[in-house]
């Protein structure tokens, strides 16, 4: 078993990992960190729990820690759910003290040599993590995508690979509360009876994302080299809606080559998809890695986020655009495949090829 860390153990994302992590064939829950707040307390008296399945018991007791490297030193991975705000300086001081730290927090996912990862889409991009490993470097920083971004690029990936560059894309999201977090969190007299059309950076963040986790990496490998603006245009608007769990996202595309695939092409490519995860064995890697559904009122947050344990995406109502080629509704579990269960199968994919 490996030694597994979780900083920012309280919150939504951190509750997500703990729970994933709980009953883990390969890892263990370690040492959990979070503010000083919560430092020194026993686990269940730190959290306001707020999962539908009941906190482990194999966590109750843990006493949380302040997020200083020394305390996580004996850890083998380290899995950040860290507030934007502190996770900078602290997963800094990780990485610098030799530690492998896997973070949903946005503050390196632009650097150009930490790998972007959605698991099920490109886990090529570790190769990256691979050159540093072989030249001996001990700490490793990885980021995970923003979580409506991991739902986006899912479809994406198969279709590019099958049907080469989509150059035009657009995205209209519905974001469950669940993925503004708990400290404050959305407050029920904002958004019940209601829908905020604004989530502060969002729509940058997806527009910039997707580029650069479709890109490629440099010759050497060690940096990753993003689609251009030219190559591929992406607009996002995203919107908060009353719903716990599950991003839903109504995209459009186009594919630069003419003619455009047919829409029954594009449902047996996305069916098709087998990600590279699943191929290796890893435990949490879903089944199907695209649930391609027929009904034409799906996919439903509700109803099919939990899909693969939240680790597999769907994808409804396929068809013709009239503007761009195709339009399909696309939903992802965004405390799972968006952000806590993505670090969990990039610990897997890391263990399978030997980087911790
Ligand atoms: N929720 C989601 O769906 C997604 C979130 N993310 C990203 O993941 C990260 C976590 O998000 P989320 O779980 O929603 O946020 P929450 O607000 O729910 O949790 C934040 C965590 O950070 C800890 N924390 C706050 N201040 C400090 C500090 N000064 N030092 C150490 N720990 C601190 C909190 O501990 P305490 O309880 O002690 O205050 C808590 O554990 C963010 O960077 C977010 O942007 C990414 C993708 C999806
Ligand atoms: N902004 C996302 C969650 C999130 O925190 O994303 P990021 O890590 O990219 O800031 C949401 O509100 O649903």
């Amino acid at each position: 078993m490996k030694k597994a860390g979780v900083l920012g153990a309280t919150g939504s994302v951190g509750q997500r990992f703990i729970l994933l992590l709980s009953e883990h064939p390969e890892f263990e829950l370690s040492v959990l960190g979070a503010s000083s707040r919560s430092a020194g307390k026993r686990y269940e008296d730190a959290v306001v729990w707020k999962q539908t399945d009941l906190l482990p018991e194999s966590a109750r007791d843990i006493i949380v820690q302040e997020c200083k490297a020394e305390a996580f030193k004996d850890c083998d991975i380290i899995f950040s759910g860290l507030d934007a705000d502190y996770a900078g300086e602290i997963e800094k001081e990780f990485v610098s003290s030799g530690l492998a730290v896997v973070s949903n927090a946005k503050n390196y996912r632009r650097e150009a040599d930490v790998p972007l990862i959605v698991p099920i889409v490109n886990p090529e991009h570790l190769e990256i993590v691979e050159q540093k490993v072989k030249s001996g470097q001990k700490g490793f920083q990885i980021c995970i995508s923003n979580c409506s971004t991991a739902g986006l690029v899912a479809p994406l990936k198969p279709l590019v690979e099958k049907f080469g560059p989509i150059d035009l894309l657009t995205t209209t999201t519905l974001q469950a509360i669940s993925g503004a977090g708990f400290s404050p969190g959305v407050p029920g007299i904002d958004i019940l009876d209601n829908i905020v059309p604004f989530i502060s950076g969002e729509e940058e963040k997806m527009e910039w994302e997707t580029r650069k986790i479709l890109g490629g990496l440099s010759e050497d490998k060690k940096e990753c080299r993003l689609v251009s603006e030219d190559a591929m245009k992406v607009s996002a608007q995203c919107n908060r809606v009353p719903v716990i769990d599950g991003h839903t996202e109504c995209i459009s595309l186009r594919f630069e080559r003419r003619p455009p695939p047919s829409v029954e092409a594009v449902k047996q490519c996305l069916r098709e998809y087998v990600c590279e995860a699943s191929k290796l064995g890893c435990p949490s890697a879903p089944k199907n890695t695209i649930h391609v559904l027929e009904q034409n009122d799906r996919p439903q947050p509700r109803l099919d986020r939990v899909r693969d344990n939240g680790f597999g995406v769907s994808v409804g109502r396929i068809r013709e655009d009239p503007v761009l080629d195709f339009k399909m509704v696309v939903l992802s579990h965004n405390t799972i495949i968006g952000a806590a269960g993505s670090g969990v199968l990039i610990g897997e994919i890391l263990l399978k090829k030997g980087l911790i």
